[in-house]
C-alpha cells in the first residue's frame, strides 16, 4: 500500500523574476541548455547564480550550498545527458539551481511553501531528481543501486552522485565507496568540497581533504590547469590505463579514495567551467569506473554577505538582496533549544561529569553555546549520528554523563546504536531530541515524527516531553540526576511559550506526570508540545458546559498509571494528544487501560497523534491543524465522542 502524502491543494502564487536573464530566459530545461554555445555558459552561471539570490531573498531557505554548485550545476546538465543520465544531489539543500535548470523557474519562489516546491530534490516533483534526499550522505548507495540497476538492464547511462565534503564524513558514505570499489561500477562521484558543513568541518576528513587541495599539485595546477586540462588526453583513463597507480592517483593522488577502489581526479576548480567541462566530458566517455572527482567550490559563492557570514548563509529567512541582511521575526519567548543549551550549561557548573555530543549540529542543537562555555566536554563527530551514540555510550562506561544531542528525524539513523549499544546495556546516554513533532518548511524528511514510538518499546528507557519551556529545564535537570539508564527528553522546533523561567530546573520523579487544572466530565491527556492547545480546547469545552481536566503525562514511558486510572474512573471522555505518531503515547495509554479492564465501563477514549502519513511541508501551524492536532481538532474528537457533533465549537467571539 503506497504512503499517502499530505500537502494543501490550495492555490499558491507563482511569482516569477524580474531579473534580466537572457539567456536563462532561454532555458527552460537542459535541452535548451545544451543548445548553447560554451562561450555563453559563463554568462548563464551568472544569471542563474543571480536567480537563485533572488528567489530566496523572498522565500528563505538553504541558500549557501546552492550558490556553491551553480557553475557545477551548468557543468553537469551541459555535459551529460539528464535526465537519462541520473544526478543526485547528496542532502539536496543544494538543488535550487539545478531545480532552476530542470522545468521549475517558474515555481522556484514557491519554495519551502505549501503546496509549493520541496527545499530538497524529490522523485515525486521531476524525473530530474532521480533520488529523493535532505538526510546527508544517501547518494553514493542510492547511485551504486542506480548503476547496478542499469547493469543488470544493459543500460548505458551515467550515474553521477554530488555528495558534499560535510556528508563523506558519514559512515553510509564509506560503506557505498567500498562496495562501488568491488563492484567496479561505471559510476562518477563528485566531491564538492567547500571545506564547510553547516558549521566548520571537523574530522580526519576534512583534514585530508584539506592536505589534497593545498598539495603543491593542485596549487600549480591551479596557475597552468587552463592549458593543461585542455590537453588533457582524451579518454584520459583509456590512455593511462597501463599505469594503473598514475591513473588512479591522478593528478595529485587521492589515496584514500584509490584505496576504496576509485579513479581519484583532482582536486579541480569547481567554479572554473574551463576546467570543469573538459575533466566532465573526458569522465563521461571514459567506460571506468567508479571515478572520483574532487571539485573544491566555495560556500555561498558570489554572493558577499553569504561568503562572508560564518555560516556561509547555509540557512536564511527572507532577506533583503543588496544589503543581505535577514527578516527573521522577533522572537516572543526564547527557543526551546537555547533553554535546553543554557539549562545544561547551568547543570554543568556543578556537575563536571555532565558532557555533550553532537553530529555536526552545533548552532542547531545549541551546543555551539554549551562548547564556549565547556570546550574540552563538548564534542561534535562530524555527521556521524551511528557514531555520535555508541560514543555517547562509551563516555557513559567512564562515568560520564553524556548528553547526545540529536534532532529526533537524525536520531532515526542511530537507532541500532541507541538500541544495541544504550538500551540493551542500560547505559546512562541522555537524548535531548529537538526538532519533535512536525518542523514546517523542511517538510517530511525532517519531520520528528517517531522518536515517541520507537524510543517507548525499548525496555528501560525513560521518555519524556517537554509541554513548555519550564518543563524543558526541569527535565534537563532530571536527564542529569537520573544515571539508572537511558533517558530522553523531546522539544519542539522554535520558541516557547513565553513563560517566567527558574534559574535552575527542578528534578522530576521519575513517571509523575501533573493535573494543569481540574474538571469532571473530559480529560485531555498531553504529551509534549501540544499543551496551549489542550488548554485552549478546555476553556471552550467548560464554556460549553463540558467540565474538563487537563494534564501533563511528562512520561511516556513510565506511565504514570496512578493518574491515568483516576482520569479513566473520573471521566467521561479520555483524550490522548501528542506530537508524533501513532505506536507512541497514546498507544501505550490505550493498551495499559484495556490490560487494566478500564476501557470495560463506557469510558469513551480517543488517542490523537500524528496520522499515518507523510505531510508534506507547510507552515506547522497548518500542518497540525491539517492532522487535526490544534484546539479544533481536539474540540471535534471530544464532541464525536461524546456523540454530541451537532454541536458545532462555540462560536468564537
Ligand atoms: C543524517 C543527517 N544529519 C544531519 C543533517 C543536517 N545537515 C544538513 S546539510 C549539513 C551539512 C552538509 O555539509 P556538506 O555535505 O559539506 O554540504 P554543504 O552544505 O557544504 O554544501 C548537515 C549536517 C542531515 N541533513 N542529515
Ligand atoms: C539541510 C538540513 O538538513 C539542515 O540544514 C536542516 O534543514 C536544519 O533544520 P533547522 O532549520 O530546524 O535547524
Ligand atoms: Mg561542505
Amino acid at each position: 500500500m503506497p504512503a499517502r502524502h499530505v500537502s494543501n491543494r490550495g492555490a499558491i502564487s507563482r511569482v516569477t523574476s524580474k531579473l534580466d536573464t537572457p539567456l536563462l530566459d532561454k532555458v527552460k530545461s537542459p535541452a535548451d541548455l545544451r543548445l548553447l554555445d560554451e562561450s555563453e555558459l559563463k554568462q548563464l552561471a551568472e544569471e542563474l547564480r543571480a536567480e537563485t539570490i533572488d528567489a530566496v531573498s523572498i522565500t528563505g531557505g538553504h541558500l549557501g550550498a546552492g550558490l556553491g554548485v551553480v557553475e557545477l550545476t551548468v557543468a553537469l546538465h551541459y555535459v551529460f545527458n539528464t535526465p537519462e543520465d541520473k544526478l543526485i544531489w547528496d542532502v539536496g539543500h543544494q538543488c535550487y539551481p539545478h531545480k532552476i535548470l530542470t522545468e521549475r523557474r517558474d515555481r522556484i519562489r514557491t519554495l519551502r511553501q505549501g503546496d509549493g516546491l520541496s527545499g530538497f530534490t524529490k522523485r515525486a516533483e521531476s524525473d530530474f531528481d532521480p533520488f529523493g534526499a535532505a538526510h546527508s550522505s544517501t547518494s553514493i548507495s542510492a547511485g551504486l543501486g542506480m548503476a547496478a540497476g542499469r547493469d543488470l538492464k544493459g543500460g548505458n547511462n551515467n550515474v553521477i552522485a554530488v555528495i558534499g565534503d560535510g556528508a563523506m564524513s558519514a559512515g553510509m558514505a564509506y560503506e557505498a565507496m567500498n562496495n562501488a570499489g568491488h563492484l567496479g561500477s561505471r559510476l562518477i562521484v563528485i566531491l564538492n568540497d567547500n571545506d564547510m558543513s553547516i558549521a566548520p568541518p571537523v574530522g580526519a576528513m576534512s583534514a585530508y581533504l584539506a592536505r589534497l587541495v593545498s598539495g603543491p599539485t593542485y596549487q600549480t595546477l591551479r596557475d597552468a590547469a587552463k592549458n593543461l586540462v585542455k590537453n588533457l588526453p582524451k579518454p584520459m583513463f583509456e590512455k593511462a590505463a597501463r599505469a594503473e597507480e598514475y591513473a588512479r592517483g591522478f593528478w595529485t593522488g587521492g589515496t584514500l579514495f584509490e584505496e576504496l577502489g576509485f579513479y581519484y581526479v583532482g582536486p579541480v576548480d569547481g567554479h572554473n567551467l574551463e576546467h570543469l567541462l573538459p575533466v566532465l566530458k573526458n569522465v563521461r566517455d571514459t567506460h571506468h569506473g567508479p571515478i572520483l572527482i574532487h571539485a573544491v567550490t566555495q560556500k555561498g559563492k558570489g554572493y558577499a554577505p553569504a561568503e562572508g557570514a560564518k555560516d556561509k548563509y547555509h540557512g536564511v529567512a527572507k532577506f533583503d538582496v543588496v544589503t543581505g541582511k535577514q527578516s527573521k521575526p522577533k522572537a516572543n519567548a526564547p527557543s526551546y533549544t537555547n533553554v535546553f543549551a543554557t539549562s545544561l550549561i547551568k547543570e554543568a557548573e556543578t556537575d563536571d561529569k555532565v558532557v555533550a555530543i553532537t553530529a555536526a549540529m552545533p548552532d542547531g542543537t545549541g551546543l555551539d553555546l554549551f562548547g564556549e562555555a565547556y570546550p574540552k566536554r563538548t564534542f561534535d563527530v562530524g555527521i556521524a549520528e551511528q557514531h555520535a551514540v555508541t560514543f555517547a555510550a562509551g563516555l557513559a562506561t567512564e562515568g560520564f554523563k553524556p548528553f547526545c544531542a540529536i534532532y529526533s528525524t537524525f536520531l532515526q539513523r542511530a537507532y541500532d546504536q541507541v538500541v544495541h549499544d544504550v538500551a540493551i546495556q542500560g547505559l546512562p546516554v541522555r537524548f535531548p531530541i529537538d526538532r519533535a513533532g512536525l518542523v514546517g518548511a523542511d517538510g517530511p524528511t525532517h519531520a520528528g515524527a517517531f522518536d515517541t514510538a520507537f524510543l517507548t518499546c525499548l525496555p528501560g528507557f525513560v521518555v519524556m516531553a517537554a509541554s513548555d519551556e519550564v518543563e524543558l529545564r526541569h527535565m534537563v535537570a532530571t536527564a542529569v540526576a537520573y544515571d539508572e539508564g537511558p533517558i530522553s527528553f523531546r522539544y519542539p522546533r522554535g520558541e516557547g511559550v513565553g513563560l517566567e523561567m527558574p534559574e535552575r530546573g527542578s528534578v522530576l520523579e521519575i513517571g509523575k506526570g501533573v493535573i494543569r487544572r481540574e474538571g469532571t466530565k473530559v480529560a485531555l491527556l498531553n504529551f509534549g508540545g501540544r499543551m496551549s492547545e489542550c488548554l485552549k480546547a478546555a476553556d471552550e469545552l467548560d464554556a460549553a458546559g463540558l467540565s474538563t481536566t487537563v494534564a501533563d503525562a511528562r512520561f511516556a514511558k513510565p506511565l504514570d498509571m496512578d493518574m491515568i486510572r483516576r482520569l479513566a474512573r473520573e471521566h467521561e471522555v479520555l483524550v490522548m494528544i501528542e506530537e508524533g505518531s501513532a505506536g507512541g503515547f497514546g498507544s501505550h495509554v490505550l493498551t495499559r487501560l484495556a490490560e487494566e479492564g478500564l476501557l470495560d465501563n463506557g469510558l469513551k477514549v480517543r488517542a490523537l497523534a500524528l496520522p499515518d502519513a507523510y505531510l508534506d511541508h507547510d507552515k506547522p501551524d497548518l500542518m497540525y491543524a491539517r492532522a487535526g492536532l490544534t484546539c479544533d481538532g481536539i474540540l471535534k474528537t471530544v464532541f464525536t465522542a461524546l456523540g454530541t457533533a451537532s454541536v458545532s465549537a462555540p462560536q468564537r467571539a
